[in-house]
């Protein structure tokens, strides 16, 4: 019977989450704590609304983050209501729009099957804008300039209204940028006349949709009875504005999220959000829920300790009913490959001594580029795992682009590498010209390398000589494969190719993590070159290392593996195991992230995140060395360690480096801030300034030397440019070392050695 079926989901629920599932009308806002209920009283409620009122789904919108967080509430609404659940509008806030918008365009002037632009079409086109319109494109630079339009377009700011109110053009106008009025009005319009939305479009196109057209609004309205959005916290304010619209002849809203997991700032969110939905509706139920269900005693209380420490926050006291647990385990590894292979060690442990399944694992980290230290001790130990958002690291693009000409360096008759280097970065050698080559490879019996290396002969025109060019770089790659090893080859290759470079312009959050990926990539091969116990440190043997390494099944059942991702795209996930590796300052916080307090509180709201997806047992751990920019580089252990209250916190001697630094740890500590600290000064007096230039340096000519470029220095080591004053024999550098802090340098004397341009 129905009513037997509702009782039983109703008693899955505590008192204030009952209220919340049950309580379906009017305006309802849930603030609560990590793994306090929120999702399932959201789940249950939309379940409640079509089994006991008997609301047809179509009437029901919900709106998550993640697609993946979508497909895991329809299944469990699934579970409840059956296959009906297939009708619910649910889904991301930029697909759920996009739908709404395809079915509206025309009253927009947009044709149905308008397309959408990703970040890189967006950016393309702005480098565009910027040269037609003569500007300098070293102060417009295309994520600079997105990035601004973005910011106006999640306020809801026109580009008339840009360019019309200076409040808006004020920072730009004291950035010297005055222009950027103008290049939005460009940008919007060419868009426009391209039949285009980009990301950003999709929510402000949608609002003025709802905004202009009355009837358009009415159906909507009539339309959603229900309008449900979790993760609140993470709501920009195109975002809110468009749900409020949406909800307010009905003002059936329901709300839930937590102030302390808000993780997305810098991308405009607003917490504000919540103060402005208590203004907005004052009729608003809000329902406090404060018990945990999720974790033990130890992680509660811990991350509770961790978040106590920021002051922007609305007061909660989250508890929980479960047992103590076992106490977080931090591990100590020298080096970021000893890490991972400490990481999977204590997996395998953990999987023998308490009958856990792979998927019992999460390991979490800052930046995706972490995740090739641990996929590489994970297959050693042919643990399977899959990597979440963000592809297994050998599989992403910049890597198999880089690889791919490794590969022909090594091998000429590679025609799948040759296909995917001879056009990167574009030399504008185009797919036609690529079939010329193969057709008479075939008709001249003669070897692909051959016909490509006297091109000309058999292409006329541009394509010949471009394909010529290509070869040249080839050949000069293979010159120094056979004198050098894998390293100075991959690197070479990374520099005169320009792959590098144009990662390296690309500032937005994925252009970093790609330029990130590569460098990576080089710190793997400088791993492997000087790893002493290896004979064959060729180019050709590192390619046979890989290969073996990816070929192994990736496509491993999520039963069965063990969860990889970003701590971003952990939100809302839960773990019974969950590793947090990486801890060490400048990575975790992050570099970008230490400017103000509002990012360091950002910062440490992720890492109350990450703690707070463990269920049973937590462990953090860090590096004492890590490889950056091909070298070995000395890191801190992150200021996070010391806040999390040392009574829950125990190193793992057994899991954790022999290295000296390490030899005064007790098996349990309660002084384990101490020997943190000492950690850091030992690091200090370790790398204090003595720095060994490298085997092959040479100073530079540095009369091209700009902003952005990595130099090293003969004592000083390695740094990045960040201003260049005054012209000829007064020209000067200040330079940020990575360890001796900013200098200034007078060009005529410093030596540098150009690293990156
Ligand atoms: N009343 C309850 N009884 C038993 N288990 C519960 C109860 N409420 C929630 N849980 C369980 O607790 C865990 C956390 O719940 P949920 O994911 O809904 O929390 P949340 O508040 O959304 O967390 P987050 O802040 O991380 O998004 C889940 O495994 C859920 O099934
Ligand atoms: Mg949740």
């Amino acid at each position: 019977m129905a009513s037997e079926v509702q009782d039983d989901y109703l008693k899955e629920l505590n008192p204030p989450q009952r209220e919340g599932v049950v309580n379906t009308e009017g305006p309802t806002m849930l603030i609560a704590g990590a793994g306090s209920g929120k999702t399932r009283v959201l789940t249950y409620r939309i379940a409640h609304l079509m089994k006991f009122h008997k609301v047809d789904p179509f009437n029901i919108m919900a709106l998550t983050f993640t697609n993946k967080a979508a497909r895991e509430m329809r299944e469990r609404i699934e579970g409840v209501v059956g296959g009906e659940a297939k009708n619910l509008y649910m889904g991301t806030f930029h697909s759920v729009f996009a739908r709404i918008l395809r079915a509206e365009a025309s009253k927009l002037g947009y044709s149905s099957n308008f397309t959408i632009y990703d970040t890189d079409d967006s950016k393309t086109l702005i480098k565009q804008i910027v040269k037609e319109q003569g500007l300098d494109d070293k102060l417009y630079k295309p994520n600079v300039v997105l990035n601004r339009i973005s910011a106006a377009k999640n306020r809801l700011i026109s580009w008339r209204d840009y360019i019309n109110n200076p409040v808006f053009t004020e920072d730009d106008a004291s950035n010297m940028r005055p222009e950027m009025g103008k290049l939005y009005q460009t940008y919007a319009l060419r868009c426009y006349k391209a039949d285009a939305m980009d990301f950003d479009d999709l929510l402000f196109n949608t609002n003025v949709l709802l905004q202009e057209h009355t009837e358009v609004l009415n159906k909507y309205q009539q339309r959603f009875h229900y309008l449900l959005i979790d993760e609140f916290q993470d709501t920009n304010i195109s975002q809110y504005q468009i749900a409020k619209k949406l909800a307010a002849v009905r003002e059936n809203i329901c709300v839930v999220g937590d102030d302390a997991q808000s993780i997305y700032a810098f991308r405009g969110a607003d917490i504000q959000n919540i103060l402005n939905f208590e203004r907005d509706y004052p009729d608003l139920k809000v329902i406090k829920l404060e018990q945990n269900y999720r974790s033990t005693k130890t992680i509660v209380n811990a991350a509770n300790s961790v978040i106590n420490r920021n002051t922007a926050q609305l007061k909660k006291n989250v508890w929980t009913d479960n047992e103590d647990g076992d106490l977080i385990e931090l591990i100590k590894a020298t080096s970021d490959n000893e890490e991972g292979k400490l990481i999977a060690s204590s997996i395998f442990e953990t999987k023998m001594q308490s009958q856990a399944k792979n998927n019992d694992f999460a390991i979490l980290y800052r930046t995706n580029s972490q995740s090739r230290a641990m996929e590489e001790a994970l297959r050693r130990n042919n643990l399977k795992y899959r990597v979440v958002g963000g592809l297994s690291f050998y599989q992403r693009k910049e890597i198999k682009d880089l690889i791919a000409y490794l590969r022909f360096i090594v091998n000429p008759n590679d025609e799948q590498a040759m296909r995917r280097s001879i056009n990167l970065p574009k030399r504008g050698i185009g797919p036609g010209t690529v079939e010329k080559l193969v057709v008479a490879s075939a008709e001249h019996g003669k070897s692909l390398w051959d016909i490509m290396d006297n091109a000309q002969f058999y292409i006329s025109g541009r394509g010949g000589k471009q394909v010529e060019e290509y070869v040249s770089l080839i050949k000069s790659f293979r010159l120094t494969a056979e004198k050098k090893d894998a390293y100075d080859c991959a690197a070479q290759v990374a520099k005169n190719t320009g792959i590098l470079k144009e990662l390296y312009a690309d500032k937005t959050i994925e252009g970093m993590s790609r330029y990130e990926n590569v460098q990576e990539l080089l710190n793997a091969i400088k791993e492997f070159t000087d790893d002493p116990e290896r004979t064959d440190k060729s180019l050709s043997a590192f390619l046979q290392e890989v290969t073996l390494l990816t070929d192994e099944d990736r496509n491993a059942d999520p039963e069965e593996a063990i969860t990889l991702m970003t701590i971003h795209m952990a939100k809302g996930l839960e773990f019974n195991y969950v590793y947090i590796v990486g801890l060490e300052e400048e990575l975790f916080p992050s570099q970008m992230m230490l400017s103000s307090r509002a990012d360091l509180e950002e910062e440490r709201r992720l890492f109350y995140v990450a703690i707070t997806r463990a269920k049973k047992k937590l462990h953090l751990s860090y590096a004492l060395n890590r490889y950056r920019f091909g070298r070995l580089k000395a890191c801190e252990p992150s200021r996070f360690l010391e806040e999390v209250d040392p009574q829950f916190i125990k190193v793992n001697k057994k899991f954790s480096s022999t290295a000296p630094l390490s030899s005064a740890d007790s098996y349990v500590t309660k002084n384990f801030v101490n020997n943190l600290k000492k950690d850091r000064s030992n690091r200090k007096f370790a790398s204090a300034p003595q720095h060994q230039p490298s085997a092959d340096f040479k100073p530079s000519d540095t009369s091209k030397l700009a902003e952005g470029m990595l130099v090293e220095h003969p004592k000083f080591g390695f740094g990045k440019v960040t201003v260049i004053d005054a012209e000829g024999a007064n020209k000067k550098a200040r330079v940020d070392f990575e360890k001796a802090g900013e200098k200034t340098l007078l060009l005529s004397f410093a030596k540098l050695r150009i690293v990156e341009d």
